[in-house]
């Protein structure tokens, strides 16, 4: 890993260290482009031949239906069965406590106003499948739709060389009371969820994090289309600010928990201490090579890098310019420092929490914006899975109270009709 000394970084060192995935020269966007063309044209056949071309596989239907997915969770141990529960139920906690009731507010004697919560009707979950499959992208996506009470869950995830899904996948949807699964990777279930086809439905707003293709495709559509996207999640990625009170073999071992999901993904780790560093460096080196998925991990890290700052509030301002997924705090001084995190999606403190076990089992989403995107967009939570609508009722006396305010503005805007609605009903 390249290690840099922050205060030899000139601003546009600083810049092009914070910048990742632009896809300067739109190799990623003509591709996806013609995918969703392609889709939009063809429908269901265009998806029957990208599941040949990208995932290798001749479908004869385009999902599974509730038998089957029963058939293929059979495969399931007894053990894999209670941490799949474990998981759901913690994240099922931590995510009710989001549906909150919101109190009505009087804001001139007989002006009531507030809003109420109802759930988007039409939801698509992308559930990834390409280098390594994610049920518990499953359950981050089906547990917040299933609280926010979404009528239609339409889920896509790549199909298998044995042109199935996992049985985790599998399981997981049953215990979501989820029916079908589309069979549908990449670009091409975003552009089917966006579009419809004959098989799946358009849907009002799709979820789910995927690689580059997956991510450009939601932007796209996002723009040419009314469906709605939760927000850019692209390939995962992981910032350790660390110093003397850290313990090197842990931070390799968060720095390789996201460098393994993709090449694409990056782990940067900014350390106030040089040796701490150099140590944690040497542990990559040990821990990387026993990995199964040791030659992604590899050129995930080569595409990171150490920064050494001279204190934990430079190490944070440098953070705050990246806005990572995910933060980790390898320090004893956490506490000192979480009131200056302005940019992150999700925030890990303390030498004892990993990040894996929020992209598990602690019960906060791992659904997250990556490239920077943690400077405006929160992750998934429920939310994101409802309207709120604004309700108002006023009162005889709150429309003579309202009264000459909306006349007065209405008048200097030039609207006419709009102080005319509220005159009438105070001079009849
Ligand atoms: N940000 C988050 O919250 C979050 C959460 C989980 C995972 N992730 C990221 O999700 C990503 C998952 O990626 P993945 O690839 O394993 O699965 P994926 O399901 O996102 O993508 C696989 C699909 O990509 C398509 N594809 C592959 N090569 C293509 C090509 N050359 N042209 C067009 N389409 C192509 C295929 O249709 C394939 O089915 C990883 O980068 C991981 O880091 C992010
Ligand atoms: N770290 C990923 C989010 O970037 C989520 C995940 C799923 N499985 C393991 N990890
Ligand atoms: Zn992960």
């Amino acid at each position: 890993m390249k290690t840099y000394n922050y205060s030899e970084l000139t601003t546009s060192d600083i810049q092009k260290l914070v910048q990742r995935n632009v896809d300067p020269a739109n190799e990623i966007r003509t591709i996806v482009e013609e995918v969703i063309a392609n889709v939009q044209l063809h429908g269901d056949s265009a998806l029957l031949d990208y599941a040949l071309k990208f995932d290798k596989v001749e479908l004869n239907k385009l999902y599974l239906d509730r038998a089957e997915l029963e058939e293929i969770a059979k495969a399931i141990s007894a053990d894999q069965k209670t941490a799949l529960e474990t998981a759901y139920s913690n994240i099922y906690k931590f995510h009710q406590t989001q549906l909150k009731t919101e109190d009505k507010v009087e804001t001139m004697p007989g002006v009531t106003c507030w809003r109420e919560l109802r759930p988007i009707e039409k939801v698509g979950l992308y559930i990834p499948g390409g280098s390594a499959v994610l049920p518990s992208t499953f359950l981050m996506l089906g547990i917040p739709a299933r609280i926010a009470g979404c009528h239609e869950i339409v889920v896509c995830s790549p199909p298998q060389k044995n042109g199935k899904v996992n049985a985790f996948i599998a399981y997981v949807a049953l215990m979501l009371g989820i029916d079908k699964i589309y069979l549908v990777g990449g670009s091409q279930a975003i552009a089917a969820m966006a579009y419809g086809t004959a098989s799946i439905p358009k849907v009002d707003k799709i979820f789910g994090p995927g690689n580059q293709f997956v991510t450009k495709a939601k932007t796209i559509i996002q723009s040419t289309t009314t469906t709605a996207i939760d927000m850019p999640a692209g390939p995962s990625e992981v910032l350790v600010i660390a110093d003397e009170s850290a313990i090197p073999a842990y931070i390799a071992a968060d720095l390789l928990a996201q460098a393994e999901h993709g090449i694409d993904s990056q782990a940067v780790l900014v350390c106030t201490s040089a040796d701490v560093a150099q140590k944690a460096i040497a542990e990559v080196e040990k821990q990387l090579p026993v990995l199964p998925r040791a030659e992604i991990a590899k050129m995930a890290i080569d595409n990171s890098y150490v920064v050494i700052t001279s204190s934990l509030s430079e190490a944070m301002g440098f953070s705050n310019q990246y806005a990572p997924e995910h933060l980790i705090l390898a320090t004893q001084s956490w506490e000192q420092i979480t009131g200056s995190i302005i940019n992150a999606g999700s925030v890990f403190l303390g030498n004892l929490t990993p990040e894996s076990a929020g992209d598990y089992a602690s019960g906060t989403n791992h659904t997250l914006p990556t490239s920077s995107y943690a400077r405006a967009y929160s992750g998934v939570s429920v939310d994101s899975f409802v309207k709120k609508i604004t309700f108002q009722h006023i009162t005889r006396e709150g429309i003579q109270n309202i009264g000459p305010t909306v006349e007065i503005l209405a008048e200097l805007e030039g609207l006419h009709a709009h102080r005319n609605a509220v005159s009438i009903r105070n001079n009849s």
